[in-house]
C-alpha cells in the first residue's frame, strides 16, 4: 500500500521524521509530498526542502520525496496511493485535520486519511517553532537533523562554526548567539 505524506516541510523537523519512520513500517512506500504553494512565502524553496527531506530519509529505502501542485487527492491518484498520512499533535491539529480529511473524502471516496499520534517528545514541535527560535538566535540542534540546523543557521546568519582565535576551539552556535542581534536578523529578513 502506498501512502502520501503531504505538507509544507519548511523545513523538515524531528517530528516529521518520526511520522515518516513510523509510516515507513506500516506502508510499502511513503511519498513525502511538498506542496508548491504560491500563497506562502517559505524559508526554503521547494527544491531545497526536497533535498533536505531526501538527505534526512536516505536510511529509509521505501521513502521518497516529491513536489506537487493542485489537489492532494489528485496527486495521490496519479501516484496510485490509497492513503494520506498525517500527524496529530493537539486538539488544534485535530480540528483542522478532521476538516481536511472530510473535504478530501468528498473529493475521492477511494482515498483514506490515516493519522499517527505524535510521539510525546515532539508534541510541541513544528517548523514554525523551529524558525521562530532560530530567528531570535536560539539553538535548534535538538529539534531538527544536524544538516538542517546548519541550513537554518545559514539563513539567519548565525556565526557557525567559529573558532576561538586563541584556543582554536569551535564554539557551538547556541553558545555564540549573543553575536547575532535579533533586530539585525529581522531587518535582513525584511529587505
Ligand atoms: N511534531 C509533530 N508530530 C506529529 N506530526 C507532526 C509534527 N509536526 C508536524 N506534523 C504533521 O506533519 C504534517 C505536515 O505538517 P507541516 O508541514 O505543516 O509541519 P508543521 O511542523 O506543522 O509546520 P508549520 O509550523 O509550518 O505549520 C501535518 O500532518 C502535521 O500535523
Ligand atoms: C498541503 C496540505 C496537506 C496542508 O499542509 P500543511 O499541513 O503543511 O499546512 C493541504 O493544504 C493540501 O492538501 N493542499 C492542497 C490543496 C487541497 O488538496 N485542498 C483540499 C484539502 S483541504
Ligand atoms: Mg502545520
Amino acid at each position: 500500500m502506498i501512502a502520501i505524506y503531504p505538507g509544507s516541510f519548511d523545513p523538515i523537523t524531528l517530528g516529521h521524521l518520526d511520522i515518516i519512520q513510523r509510516g515507513s513500517r506500516l506502508f510499502d512506500l511513503v511519498i513525502v509530498a511538498v506542496l508548491r504553494n504560491p500563497s506562502k512565502v517559505p524559508l526554503f524553496s521547494v527544491q531545497e526542502r526536497l533535498e533536505q527531506i531526501r538527505r534526512t530519509t536516505k536510511h529509509l529505502p521505501n521513502v521518497e520525496a516529491d513536489g506537487f501542485d493542485g489537489l492532494t487527492v489528485n496527486y495521490a491518484q496519479q501516484r496510485q496511493a490509497q492513503v494520506l498520512l498525517r500527524g496529530l499533535r493537539a486538539i488544534s491539529d485535530f480540528e483542522v485535520e478532521l476538516q481536511m480529511a472530510h473535504t478530501n473524502k468528498t473529493l475521492s471516496t477511494q482515498i483514506e486519511t490515516v493519522f499517527l499520534a505524535t510521539s510525546n517528545e515532539y508534541s510541541f514541535l513544528s517548523s514554525s517553532v523551529v524558525k521562530e527560535i532560530a530567528r531570535f538566535g536560539g539553538s535548534v540542534d535538538h529539534l531538527v537533523p544536524p544538516h538542517i540546523a546548519l541550513d537554518i543557521y545559514k539563513c539567519y546568519n548565525h556565526n557557525y562554526p567559529t573558532a576561538n582565535p586563541t584556543t582554536m576551539e569551535i564554539t557551538p552556535p547556541h553558545q555564540n548567539m549573543a553575536t547575532v542581534a535579533p533586530q539585525e536578523i529581522l531587518q535582513e529578513q525584511e529587505t
